[in-house]
């Protein structure tokens, strides 16, 4: 992990998560709390039906909340969509765009992420951009250079002056409990450094680069030591307060 740039831990709950799954941010406030302070920052991003009282609950243990999607426009008529600015107002810091299950479940394009980052942005919020190949894709060699035509097509040019962060999550290794090896992961990573740098030049040194994909509390502490792995973006694993915090700790 690069030592200038502090790590991000993000847990995805995905289409998880009902009122009651509140016991497990309360759950992991006290892990948090009690424990030695983490050196991660901590984010939850669950479904907006509990996004605020997930804000308001985790604050004083400093859980930060997060969206999972958000519309590219401020508001208007867009049935059963959700704006930037409505998950700020909920206590949102971050969102999560771009990612694979929307990419493929949704139709999203590089360009519509592009907007609804550009949206998160305008409304405060630091984005996620989800980038990662299909095990096709890695079986034929083009695992990077579908990674750098994503990040071309999906970090907006005004990237270098605010906050974004880039998670690389192959496809193929989300909810699987595969993992790509060190090598592989250390060397996407570079690659997507490197396209940050000559983006953005010097905001693209600092850019935060999560690992997602089975990050489990079993193998987090190697993925997150290594180069330019500057966090994670854990879904299944951060359903459970004890796993989360294992993986937080892992840091
Ligand atoms: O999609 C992910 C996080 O956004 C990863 O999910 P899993 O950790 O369940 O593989």
């Amino acid at each position: 992990m690069t030592t200038t740039i502090s790590p991000l831990i993000a847990g995805n709950w995905k289409m998880n998560g009902l009122r009651a799954s509140l016991e497990e941010i309360s759950a992991l406030a006290s892990l948090l709390t009690t424990g030695e302070a983490p050196r991660a920052l901590v984010v939850v991003c669950p479904p907006a039906t509990i996004l605020h009282a997930v804000a308001s609950s985790g604050a004083t243990s400093g859980i930060l909340a997060g969206g999972q999607d958000c519309h590219p426009a401020a508001s208007g008529a867009h049935t059963g969509d959700i704006s930037a600015g409505m998950l700020a107002d909920a206590g949102a810091q971050f969102v999560i765009v771009g990612h694979s299950e929307r990419r493929t479940q949704h139709g999203e394009t590089d360009e519509l992420v592009r907007a609804k980052a550009e949206a998160a942005m305008g409304a405060g919020l630091k984005p996620i951009i989800c980038v990662g190949e299909t095990e096709s894709e890695r079986d034929s060699g083009e695992a990077e250079s579908v990674v750098a035509r994503q990040l071309a097509g999906s970090i907006p040019d005004a990237g270098g002056q605010h906050e974004v962060i880039v998670a690389y999550e192959p496809v193929w290794a989300i909810g699987t409990g595969r993992t790509p090896t060190n090598e592989e992961i250390a060397r996407m990573h570079a690659s997507i450094r490197q396209h940050l740098v000559e983006r953005f030049g010097e905001p693209g040194q600092t850019t935060r680069i999560l690992y997602g994909g089975s990050m489990k509390p079993m193998n987090a502490r190697e993925i997150l030591s290594l180069e330019n792995v500057n966090g994670g973006l854990v879904g299944g694993a951060s359903l459970l307060a004890k796993d989360f915090y294992t993986i937080i700790s892992a840091v």
